[in-house]
């Protein structure tokens, strides 16, 4: 069985279809990078994925059970995380912000729950920095924070939704090799534009432009690219070729096999 199953789905919001004929299985143990133009629907199929939006039609199974019951073993990380910079809460707090007791309050800042907190923020390279308050943190150390944050729920599948939009490439490179860590413990499924850098450490790749193309230890060529983007492959992505899985990862700059 497939950590999340979808079947046939397909949403519009107020009437505008804006995915259709989705079918993907996330399974245990892969590394997606879900990547397609904006507007493509990539946050909504998340959505979709967490329960909080509902298809017009098709079926979603997440860990056997429907999305909306199984949300607790998915950790999400949105695109953007609204917190005041100047609210004076440490790091330790925000991730201690993710624990729930069992009425879905927020849990105590029991030692044990500390202790949790405080492994989370290990997990990624920030528990030097867990009494720091969150404005005195980056935007890449802060967004370490809130998967921490996400983490700390102990999911199954970490939800990313662009999360090296504030990073910068050397950053980024830094930040997927973490992932790729956490990978090996954790299912993840990553919204991405930035191919090139996430290439040599996912596993796998969805384009999701209305309809999703998803490649598994596959080639993706050019014209697979194509398919998913409105525009041509050498007016808007640089990356022709990208082997995946068991296979040598490998990206092909447009025509450096012609020089
Ligand atoms: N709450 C909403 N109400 C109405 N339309 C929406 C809503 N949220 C998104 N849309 C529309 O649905 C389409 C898909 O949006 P979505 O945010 O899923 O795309 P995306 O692939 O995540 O884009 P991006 O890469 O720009 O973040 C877009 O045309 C968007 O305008």
């Amino acid at each position: 069985m497939a950590l999340v199953e979808i079947n046939n789905v397909y949403f519009s919001y107020n009437g505008d279809t804006v995915l259709e004929d989705i079918n993907l299985d996330v399974r245990q143990g892969d590394f997606i990078a879900m990547i397609g133009p904006n507007g493509g629907g990539k946050t909504t199929l998340l959505k979709i994925m967490l329960g909080l939006l509902k298809p017009n039609s098709g079926t979603i199974r997440v860990n056997g059970d429907s999305a909306h019951k199984a949300s607790s073993c998915i950790g999400y990380v949105p695109q953007d995380v609204h917190i005041n910079s100047r609210f004076p809460i440490t790091a330790l707090d925000v991730v201690l912000m993710g624990k729930l007791d069992r009425n879905k309050r927020w849990a105590r800042k029991t030692a044990a729950n500390r202790r949790e907190a405080l492994d989370a923020l290990e997990q990624l390279d920030m528990d030097i920095h867990a009494e720091k308050k969150i404005g005195e943190l980056s935007g890449g150390q802060r967004q370490r924070v809130f998967i921490a944050r996400a983490l700390v729920t102990r999911p199954k599948l970490l939800l990313l939704d662009e999360p090296t939009a504030s990073i910068d490439t050397r950053g980024q490179a830094d930040f997927f090799k973490l992932l790729e860590k956490l990978n090996r413990e954790i299912t993840i499924v990553v919204v991405s534009h930035d191919l090139l850098v996430i290439s040599r450490y996912i596993k796998s790749v969805a384009c999701v432009n209305r309809r999703l193309h998803y490649h598994d230890q596959a080639e993706i060529t050019g014209d697979m690219l194509e398919t998913m983007y409105p525009c041509t492959v050498e007016e808007t992505c640089p990356v022709e070729l990208i082997a995946h899985g068991h296979l040598p990862h490998r990206v092909l700059r447009h025509h450096e096999d012609d020089r």
